[in-house]
């Protein structure tokens, strides 16, 4: 993934917006209800991307030999494009014409395409009841675009290293948002076969290229799945239309390479389902007339040990180093007292009670500005009493609240139980912040389902757990997806749908774990710091700092600004341990 140099961290393009495949279909049959042929868009469709294919290969052929400018050889390229039997193959079968009359040898491979017609080719053109998948196909077989049954041939399987399948070029548009489900046998096959080929291209240092036309094969546009990993992996994706939600969230990121949008057709008013952020939002330096009280007191809640388990105190001291490293003022920890020691070694600006001194963990409820209650709680009967006492205290002295992990857990069984403090908590989140952060196995839980179903539509989910439970929701992951409650909404908010936003930056090195606590003290850390306005404070900030901060871990090009810091680690043994420093280099980076 490409991650921005620090100067293209702050919020200063428009976050992207993202439609599910309905939406698109929806666009589609507005433009032609206005009168516009849908064979022509298909054509206009596949010019455009015949355009950007010939670019990017040639870009790629004086890219290659580290960076050293070379001439690509002579021969014309060889195109490889493998089309279904919808409109997503008539993109490809035009994109074979018009790659032929520039010059370059292709092949198109079709799968699921019973019969390739070849005469009469233009006779019934003009008739509707001609799919444009079919005009398409007789377009580019009238122009001797040479063809072959990927059912007929068994070739793949048997002859992958048959020079004759190399290509220059490979073009997959076999699948487009048509696909809803899981594959049939022989595409997955085909899908398989495709990058096998691939495969074995690179292997002969072809530099091969990938293109997906619209989306890569085997993703849901809607959804960003991949059923049993089976889907092309492209190197660049061309996008027609509008920028598809599932090309941005779960395995769409692993698949997808870089993403180039086609508009081909003008602005609509059908709002997306999401908005991708990838940058900040700036924070304004603070006032030198300041002190620790300007700043705000968080209280983390967590780090417990049941007896004869497992202690969590790792949770509590991830959450508070990181709360301190986006520059909250105060730090209270209220942990098992088994874990003092630890904490204050490594964070001795914290202070510490026990966490089973209610009378005075209720009391430092009272002098905090944020509670964050549920890391490493512990999820036994007792730890269940306490986060009851400690939630009902909190929200009677009227404190921003996030809730995470064991905190999780128990809300969850309180709505099971029908237990008064679910209300009271929905009720409460209308006039105050309580931000909730669970992944999708917390998230399963808590809407009484299977992390399976979660997972098959998170979009889905998030919108659940909101209705379910008020307050401002992370359901995180890969492209990890927000959900904000707006305080004391007008009638016109009220009506109004709310933005899913998608967090664009993070990376798989982050999937360790502790990763999740470090974001619970982020979250924490902003919102105790009322010098900050809305946006800043806000749970997609606490998101975005959080996956910028583990890409500049990651990926040394993120902190080009300051040639002194080393913080790069690389992805493979990144650990939430890490991330405080690189927090307060990115809240650093981003203040203006
Ligand atoms: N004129 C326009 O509107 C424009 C459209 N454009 C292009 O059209 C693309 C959308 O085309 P599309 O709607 O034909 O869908 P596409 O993805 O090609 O395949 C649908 C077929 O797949 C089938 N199917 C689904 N899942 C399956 C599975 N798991 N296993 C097996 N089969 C499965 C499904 O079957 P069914 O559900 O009907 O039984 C159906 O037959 C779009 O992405 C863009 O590239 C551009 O040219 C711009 C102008
Ligand atoms: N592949 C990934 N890409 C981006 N972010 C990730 C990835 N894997 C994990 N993360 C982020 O790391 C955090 C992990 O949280 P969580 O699963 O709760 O960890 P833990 O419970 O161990 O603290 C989340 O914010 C998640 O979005």
């Amino acid at each position: 993934m490409h991650i921005p140099p620090s100067s293209r961290l702050l919020q200063n393009t428009k976050p992207v917006a993202l439609y599910s495949s309905q939406q698109v279909y929806a666009m589609e049959q507005e433009w032609f209800a206005q009168g516009y042929d849908s064979f022509a868009l298909m054509q206009q469709a596949a010019w455009q991307m015949t355009q950007h294919i010939i670019n990017i290969y040639y870009q790629k052929q004086s890219c290659i030999a580290n960076g050293v400018a070379c001439r690509h050889d002579d021969r014309q390229p060889r195109v490889s494009i493998w089309v279904g039997s919808g409109n997503n193959g008539g993109d490809g079968w035009l994109i074979a014409h018009y790659l032929q009359q520039a010059g370059w040898q292709v092949q198109v491979i079709t799968v699921g395409i019973e019969n390739i017609e070849n005469s009469n080719a233009f006779a019934d053109m003009d008739s509707a009841v001609v799919s444009d998948a079919i005009k398409a196909q007789r377009m580019a077989v009238a122009a001797y675009c040479s063809y072959q049954r990927f059912e007929d041939s068994e070739f793949v399987l048997h002859n992958q290293e048959n020079r004759l399948m190399q290509a220059d070029v490979y073009v997959d548009a076999l699948f487009g948002i048509g696909l809803d489900r899981a594959l049939t046998s022989i595409y997955k096959q085909a899908i398989q076969s495709f990058n096998q080929v691939v495969k074995s291209s690179h292997t002969l240092s072809k530099h091969a290229l990938v293109i997906a036309v619209d989306i890569p094969s085997g993703l849901v546009a809607s959804t960003g799945q991949v059923f049993e990993q089976v889907a092309i992996q492209a190197d660049v994706t061309l996008c027609l239309i509008a920028r598809k939600f599932g090309l941005h969230t779960k395995d769409g990121m692993d698949y997808a390479g870089e993403v180039l949008d086609i508009p081909l057709i003008p602005y609509t008013k059908i709002k997306p389902v999401a908005l991708l952020l990838n940058r900040a939002h700036g924070l304004s330096v603070r006032r030198q007339n300041s002190y620790k009280g300007s700043y705000g007191h968080v209280l983390i809640i967590g780090g417990n040990r049941i007896d004869g388990s497992q202690g969590m105190g790792g949770a509590a001291i991830l959450a508070s180093a990181s709360a301190m490293a986006t520059g909250a003022g105060k730090m209270t920890v209220a942990c098992h007292q088994a874990f003092h020691g630890a904490l204050l070694t490594s964070l001795p600006d914290a202070m510490t009670i026990d966490l089973h001194d209610q009378k005075g963990v209720k009391h430092l409820i009272k002098e905090a500005s944020v509670i964050a209650i549920g890391m490493g709680f512990g999820r036994d009967e007792t730890a269940k009493v306490l986060f009851i006492d400690y939630m009902q205290a909190a929200m009677t002295e009227g404190k921003s609240i996030v809730i995470d992990a064991d905190g999780l857990y128990h809300l969850a069984s309180l709505q099971i139980d029908k237990h008064s403090v679910v209300g009271q908590l929905r009720e409460y989140s209308t006039k105050h912040k309580v931000c909730l952060t669970p992944h999708s196995g917390e998230a399963a839980r808590l809407l009484d389902k299977s992390v399976a179903e979660v997972e098959m539509d998170r979009l889905a989910a998030i919108k659940q757990c909101a209705d379910i439970y008020g307050g401002s929701w992370v359901l995180k992951g890969a492209g990890s997806l927000i959900l904000e409650q707006v305080l004391e909404p007008t009638l016109e908010q009220e009506l109004e749908e709310r933005h899913v936003y998608v967090c664009g930056v993070g990376n798989a090195g982050m999937a360790t774990a502790g990763m999740g606590d470090v974001l619970s003290g982020v979250t924490a850390g902003l919102l105790a710091q009322q010098d900050l306005a809305d946006d800043q404070r806000s749970l997609r900030q606490a998101v975005l700092i959080h996956g910028l901060a583990g890409d500049v871990l990651v990926h040394q090009q993120s902190c080009p600004s300051n040639k002194n810091v080393s913080l790069f680690i690389g992805e493979r043994g990144l650990q939430a341990q890490d991330m405080p420093a690189a927090i307060r280099h990115v809240m650093h980076l981003i203040t203006i």
